[in-house]
């Protein structure tokens, strides 16, 4: 599977100006043969949390892009995320699309990141982000997300070999991005492929490295602060291979884990 993660820069509160530079990239990767395209978090919008009500989505205006795109290009597109406003509130929302032009997913973002306020003005998802293409199971999450290996552990163990991480993770924890993707990978013994945008906003420095990191932890794409598209090739067999090698998931003790988080309710 050749894999493009478009690590680029959003524009501020400018939805019009992102939708066309998504667009660019999009077209970009597709003409170079990628089969699935991923994008970085809330590239709609940026982190305008206090203007959601004017400029997020509320007309399912990137699902019709995104499918529209995927069917006429034949690409899978792991949209990133962009900020939507639903029948309850605003929602950091991951939509996936099919090389048809299907709706396979639509993953509210789980885990509100308190630093950047989201708290305040989204709304929390309660879905497990998976979901298939060509028969193979996936998972994605959201930038934050990934601070809780809990969550990933349940996509892994509920069969994505590859799970997609979208993000707006700034330059100032980019050690920690680095190091917790590389341990979800090595901890799930599966892919990791995460999109993280650069450039700045009002608030913050982002950090870019959009890496893709295999089962055995080593890192097969890294853009560091490179502006454009990452191609990556990648072969699910390889998690086959390394659940062989070590069987963490057959030697895991579910019984032994619900014991001893009772001793610990216990404690409290
Ligand atoms: O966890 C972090 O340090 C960054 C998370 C973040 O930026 C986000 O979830 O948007």
């Amino acid at each position: 599977m050749k894999i493009a993660c478009v690590q680029m820069d959003i524009a501020f509160g400018e939805p019009e100006q992102n939708y066309r530079q998504v667009v660019d990239y999009l077209t970009e990767a597709a003409s170079n043969g990628a089969e699935t395209i991923v994008l970085p978090e809330m590239w709609n919008t940026g982190y305008a949390l206090t203007e959601l009500e004017t400029l997020a989505d509320s007309t399912n205006r990137t699902v019709e892009l995104l499918k529209g795109f995927a069917k006429e290009h034949a690409v899978n597109i792991v949209g990133g995320s962009v900020s939507t406003k639903k029948a309850d509130g605003f929602y950091n929302t991951m939509f996936v699309v099919d090389k048809t032009g299907e709706l396979v997913s639509e993953y509210d973002k789980a885990h509100r990141f308190g630093l950047m306020d989201e708290h305040i003005h989204l709304e929390e998802g309660d879905s497990l982000g998976l979901f298939e293409l060509e028969n193979i199971a996936f998972g994605g999450v959201i930038c934050y997300d990934i601070r809780f290996p809990e969550w990933i552990r349940a996509q892994a163990l509920n069969g994505a070999k590859l799970i997609f991480v979208s993000a707006e993770w700034p330059e100032a924890r980019i050690d920690h991005w680095r190091i917790l993707l590389q341990a979800r990978a090595i901890e799930n013994q599966c892919f990791i492929v995460a999109v993280n945008r650069i450039g700045s906003d009002p608030n913050n420095e982002f950090g870019g490295s959009t890496m893709a990191i295999a089962p055995w932890g080593e890192v097969r794409l890294d853009m560091k602060k490179e502006e454009g598209i990452g191609y990556v090739e990648i072969d699910l067999a390889e998690v086959g291979e390394v659940r062989k090698r070590i069987p963490v998931f057959d030697d895991r003790r579910e019984k032994l884990y619900e014991k001893f988080k009772k001793q610990i309710d216990t404690l409290q």
